[in-house]
This record gives structure tokens, sequence and C-alpha cells, in this order.
């Protein structure tokens, strides 16, 4: 749809009918994509030499991932706000008209970006959890596999703006008193809810189980090998993905009477 034909009254709609459930229901579907590019890039081992740096003083995946980032950002997909770049400096304009997209979250959400804290989560924390150790020289790919990767983990948890956003909505007195104070522990307690993190991690566990196994026309008894070990990808959600995830929303939550 172009520009002109999202009508501000149907912006307005869209932007009242977001509800925890409705959040939660596009958490669930993302964990889909991150799986299933854990699982493309563990196609491939570690591949050292792709993040070393170069004689010029910046390494492949770094060249890699700015150049994909100009070549999108001239395709307009950063007028999204779901999407935030990991090198925000000098992208190019967008080529196409932007998509009006429905105004969701308070204005300051943009100065919100953890960019820099997950790119060094994924390659110190989760790369070498879930690769082998060794070199197949096959960086190209393993390089565009990592830029799926990232996105998919970068648009998942600065999604907390949206989850922050609905839970304001619900109770916005409650949260406007920590914001008030800044008070990042409370408003960290308000935000949590334990059971549901648990029930996030069994059900990763599980997806991956059901994506990564080798499917075959005959049935198969005895051990079955998974293309990405289900517990690791449910320990990752639980210490990195979740708190990172966390953090946006409390750093959302802090501007939100700005
Ligand atoms: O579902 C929520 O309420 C969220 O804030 C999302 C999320 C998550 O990252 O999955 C984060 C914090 C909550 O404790 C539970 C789950």
């Amino acid at each position: 749809m172009a520009a002109s034909e999202n009508s501000s009254r149907d912006l307005g709609e869209f932007s009242k009918q977001i509800n925890l459930d409705s959040v939660r229901d596009a958490l669930i579907r993302q964990e889909d994509s991150i799986i299933f590019s854990l699982i493309e890039r563990a196609q491939h081992p570690y591949n050292a030499p792709a993040y070393g740096n170069l004689a010029y003083g910046t390494s492949l995946v770094e060249f890699f991932v700015k150049e994909a980032e100009a070549l999108h950002a001239k395709a307009g997909r950063y007028h999204n706000p779901e999407e935030v770049p990991f090198f925000p400096e000098d992208l190019p304009l967008s080529l196409i008209p932007p998509y009006i997209f429905p105004p969701v979250l308070h204005p300051a959400a943009s100065s919100v970006n953890i960019s820099k804290k997950i790119w060094d989560v994924y390659f110190k924390e989760l790369l070498p959890l879930f690769t082998s150790n060794g070199d197949d020289g096959k960086y190209a790919p393993t390089l565009a596999s990592d830029l799926i990767c990232l996105q998919a983990l970068s648009r998942r948890i600065h999604y907390g703006k949206f989850v922050a956003e609905v839970k304001f909505r619900d109770a916005p007195q409650d949260y406007s008193t920590h914001i008030h104070t800044k008070d990042k522990d409370a408003l960290m307690k308000m935000l949590t809810f334990e059971r549901v993190e648990e029930m996030v991690k069994k059900r990763v566990e599980k997806k991956a189980k059901v994506f990564g196994q080798q499917v075959t026309i005959e049935d198969k008894c005895g051990e079955v090998d998974y293309k990405v070990d289900p517990s690791v990808v449910s320990h990752m959600y639980g210490e990195w993905i979740m708190p990172l995830t966390k953090l946006v929303e409390v750093e959302y939550l802090l501007r939100r009477l700005d």
C-alpha cells in the first residue's frame, strides 16, 4: 500500500487495537524467525577470520553489515519503527516513498537503541554457543547468515518498546510514579512476569526440537540429532534475549513522559 493509501483514521484505529496479547503474539511469531536464523548460521563453523580486523581497521563482518544496511535503507527498511540499524550513522536516504506506520510509540522511542549491546552479545556470547570450532572458508554465506540472525534478534529485542507501550497504557498511573522518580528497579519489577518467561523458554526449546530435526521418510527410533541444541536456545532466551528486551522496555518507559 502506498503512503497516501493509509488513512489517518485507519492509523488511529490500529494504534488503539494493539494490546498485550497482540504484542506477545508478535514475539511468539518472531521466535520462529530467530530459531530458523540460528539453524542457518549453524551450518557453518565459527569462521573466526570473518570477525578479525582487516588491514584497514575494520572487519569483514562490519563491512558486510554496513553495506547491507545502506542497501536496506535505500529500500526503506528503517521507516519501520520495528527495524533498528546497527550502524545508523551515514545511512543513505530511502529511494521509495515512506509507508506511514501507525503512530503507536511515543516519539522518544527512536532514541532507544541498544544495537551495540546486541552486537557484542551476539558475537561474544551467542555465536560460540551454537557454532562448532573451525573455519570452512565460506565467509560470504556465513556473514549473510549472521546478518539475518542479528536483524531477527534486534527486531525482537527492540520490540520491547511496543510491549512497554501497551503496559504503560494499561497502568499509566503506576508506571508514571516510577518514571517520575527514574526508579529503574521498580520499573523492571513491574514489567517482569516470571511465569511468562518460563513459558517462553519452554516453547523456544520445543520449537528448536521441531524445526531442527532431520526429517526422513522413514520413522527413525533412538537419539535425534538437532541442528541447534534446543537447550542452548532456551538458555539464550533466558540469559540474554529476554533480559535485553526488558532493558529496552525500561529505557523506553524512562522516556515515556518526555
Ligand atoms: O510478555 C511480556 O510481558 C514481556 O515483557 C516480554 C518478556 C519477553 O522478553 O519475552 C519480557 C518480560 C516479561 O517478564 C515476560 C516476557
